[in-house]
């Protein structure tokens, strides 16, 4: 799984890794610049247009050059923008500048036509991992006439002016694409962001996965490749009670539709045997919306230990009793997951967080875990206070929204890179609680049953939008669900 490195430590990185291969920086830096060609020319094929490349003073620029040198020689119409005399530039940077074939027009900033980008393709290598203050003068009158013009935006490893890992004050390169090295850097996967970042690809430059472990600060970022490896395997003789007999709690009147999407969507992840306890006079709504789900009237809490895992929340309303709540949080030895109003209990009643059974997982969207933990500046200190929320309370939490963040009880942040704006809608996130409900079922540890669901949850969105886009309801997500272990290739 990749690690998610702190942008100040990436030249340590490069340094470390360039000896460790016997290579120099400028063959890292070539990789680097191969990489970005070789996703250009799967997405941009026969441009016709120029291609502008802004390059800034350092090993971004560098990369910028070794990029125009690239797509020059392949056929591409390139002009390089300056900003600095080569001799104030870095090393690299002044080796690639030397390299430039003479087909590559080299203009400087100040007599640029900014007219003359129209329709044209911008590449901005700027400023990278090294922007250490916010933009101003040259670059950010640059900048801000590039934002305006109408041509295909591409940032190399970060939209100039977003810092790796804090938030950005003034203005950055607004990217319709950002190719990002090796590992996507925090700063793209943060709400304040999403203006600037466009839709995030991550170019491998060949740094390999233990090599990264030790600059670990126990982020990840989790790809589709790394699914397969946190599921449970089946036999032939496996039968119902393998896949687990589970317990959804919520539903109320008016409400019933949340608890109903979540039990279909455990049944939809492969549980066995799907239980709800919802308020007996709004059964039938669950017995005709779902025939395989088995209501609840009433049930021992002293007969919890025969499910397998229990979901508690979509849906219940506020006027539950909190002492009936705990009665069941200490009635049961395994993990839970608690949502919606179950989270909103929680939250008026900070006492029952001790009876939540250790490795349970929360999944509040941002409202929630407000409610939860208090209010946040940014995303930035969010993602610090979950980190201690779940530490403090030995629990999974997953903090939904774009790039959902997973925190575990040991503080190591689990980013996930599926999903999509269309998942914004009604009952979404029921759904993703009946998965990750499910998965526990099955028998997952709370890690892989949150990864599994979260992953899987946001790859469903991704195939349901494909036909639907803002027309995809959560019953479109649910009814998906099989498809992504078939795209997955999961038995
Ligand atoms: N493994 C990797 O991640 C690799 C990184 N490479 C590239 O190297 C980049 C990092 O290079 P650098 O460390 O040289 O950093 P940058 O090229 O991002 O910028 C550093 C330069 O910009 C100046 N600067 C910073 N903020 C400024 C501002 N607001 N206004 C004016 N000047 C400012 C700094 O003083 C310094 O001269 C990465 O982002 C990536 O593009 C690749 O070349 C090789 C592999
Ligand atoms: N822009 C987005 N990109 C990716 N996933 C998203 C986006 N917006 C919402 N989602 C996902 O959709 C789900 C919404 O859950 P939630 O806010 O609880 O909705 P609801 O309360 O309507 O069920 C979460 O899993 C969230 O991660
Ligand atoms: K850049």
């Amino acid at each position: 799984m990749l690690e998610i490195i702190e942008g100040n430590r990436v030249s340590e990185l490069d340094k470390a890794f360039a000896k460790s291969e016997g290579m120099s920086s400028w063959d890292l830096m070539e990789r680097a610049a191969i990489s970005f060609f070789n996703w250009f020319k799967l997405h941009f094929t026969n441009f016709p247009n120029e291609i502008f490349i802004f390059c800034g003073p350092g090993n971004n620029g560098g990369d910028g050059l070794a990029v125009a040198r690239l797509l020059e020689m392949d056929g591409f119409k390139v002009a390089v923008v300056t900003f600095e005399d080569v001799l104030n530039c870095s090393q690299d940077y002044q080796i690639n500048f030397t390299k430039l074939p003479l087909g590559v027009k080299v203009l400087v900033y100040e007599s640029l036509e900014f007219d003359l980008l129209k329709n044209c393709i911008c590449i901005d290598a700027i400023f990278g991992v090294g922007v250490n203050r916010p933009l101003s003068g040259k670059y950010l009158k640059t900048i801000n006439s590039l934002n305006k013009v109408n041509a295909k935006k591409i940032a190399i490893d970060l939209p100039s002016g977003i810092p790796a890992d804090t938030i950005l004050e003034g203005d950055a390169f607004q990217a319709d694409f950002t190719c990002t090295f090796q590992f996507p850097k925090l700063g793209l996967l943060i709400p304040e962001h999403a203006d600037f970042t466009g839709k995030i690809e991550v170019l491998d430059i060949g740094i390999p996965e233990p090599f990264l472990k030790s600059f670990s600060q126990k982020k990840y970022y989790v790809q589709k490749k790394d699914i397969p490896s946190f599921h449970r395997k089946f036999n032939n003789f496996s039968h119902k009670g393998d896949f687990g007999r589970i317990l959804l709690i919520g539903g109320d009147q008016g409400k019933m539709g949340a608890i109903l999407l979540c039990s279909r969507a455990a049944l939809r992840t492969g549980s066995g045997l799907v239980h709800v306890f919802a308020p007996w006079d709004e059964r039938l709504v669950i017995q005709v919306g779902a025939p395989e789900v088995m209501v609840v009237n009433d049930f021992s809490l002293s007969d919890l230990g025969i499910f397998d895992a229990i979901g508690i929340g979509p849906g219940w309303g506020l006027e539950v009793d909190p002492n009936y709540f705990e009665m069941i949080l200490q009635s049961f030895n395994s993990p839970v997951v608690i949502d919606a109003d179950g989270l909103n209990i929680l939250s008026k009643n900070p006492n029952l967080l001790k009876a939540i059974p250790p490795n349970s997982i929360l999944t509040p969207h941002i409202k929630e875990f407000e409610r939860l933990a208090g209010s946040f500046k940014d995303q930035i200190e969010r993602l610090e206070k979950a980190r201690e929320f779940s530490i403090n309370h030995k629990v999974f939490l997953v903090l939904k929204g774009a790039f959902t963040c997973i925190t575990c009880p040991d503080g190591s942040q689990y980013f996930n890179s599926s999903g999509n704006k269309y998942m914004a809608t009604a009952g979404s996130g029921d759904v993703l609680t009946g998965m990750i409900t499910s998965f526990l079922g099955q028998g997952y540890d709370s890690l892989s049953a949150a990864i599994c669901g979260v992953f899987q949850h946001g790859l469903a969105g991704e195939l349901a939008s494909v036909k639907k886009r803002r027309g995809m309801v959560a019953s479109d997500i649910l009814e998906t669900i099989p498809q992504t272990y078939l795209n997955l290739d999961i038995e």
